[in-house]
């Protein structure tokens, strides 16, 4: 199988053989993220108008993203989690994810920010956008670490004025870590990995 390496590892160790990923993305400090990503307040805010936009994480993988996200906001921002399943123990969506732990913020007539750690098929995407829409929301952007656009089946239409931001476009691997699972395993990764086909096949 082709292994992604940074291209300054040459070699992998014994201990990196033995491991059940390979290592995709490494260093996940804020500077590799996108210069697209940034949040500012609306020029409204110095006239005292100014309404944030809410935070909305996908749970359970978006986490450690939201954390770093929010961390890197310099004024006060509403953060709540939202949870839409769509995959159990397998690598495969099932098309058709539900709702399952809806929101504690009132987001009629407010924008969000939907944060996310990775956009595959785009059920999940879909599936929220529909939920936030019916709750009213004036519009929602997506804030996504990884996309995977190769996988993409369904297409992501974005509500209002909405935006779509991404980290870094994602090759057509099973990756985990940085909040991302197989079967609730690896999620506390600090770097994001390429889970081995051996591992779940
Ligand atoms: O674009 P899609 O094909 O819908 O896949 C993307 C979704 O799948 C993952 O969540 P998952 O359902 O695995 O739940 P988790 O966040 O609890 O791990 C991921 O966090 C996204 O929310």
């Amino acid at each position: 199988m082709e292994k992604f390496y940074p291209k300054s590892r040459e070699k992998k160790s014994s201990e990196e053989e033995r491991e059940p990923f390979t290592v995709l993305f490494k260093d996940l400090g804020w500077g590799v993220y996108s210069p697209d990503i940034s949040i500012s307040p609306s020029p409204l805010y110095s006239r005292g108008f100014f309404t944030s936009p809410i935070v909305v994480g996908v749970a359970t993988s978006a986490f450690l993203f939201v954390a770093d996200l929010v961390r890197k906001v310099d004024f006060s921002i509403p953060v709540d989690f939202i949870r839409a399943e769509s995959y159990g123990s397998s690598t495969e969506s099932n098309g058709a994810p539900i709702i399952s732990f809806d929101l504690k913020v009132d987001i009629n007539a407010r924008h969000d920010i939907l944060v996310e750690d990775i956009v595959d098929t785009g059920h999940t995407l879909s599936r929220v956008f529909k939920h936030l829409k019916s709750k009213g929301a004036s519009s929602v952007s997506v804030c996504t670490f990884l996309d995977k656009p190769s996988r993409r089946k369904v297409d992501v239409q974005l509500v209002g004025e909405g935006k779509f931001y991404r980290g870094f476009e994602c090759p057509d691997y099973f990756v985990v870590g940085y909040g991302m699972d197989f079967a609730e395993q690896y999620r506390n990764l600090p770097y994001i990995g390429i889970l081995k086909p051996e591992h779940y096949k």
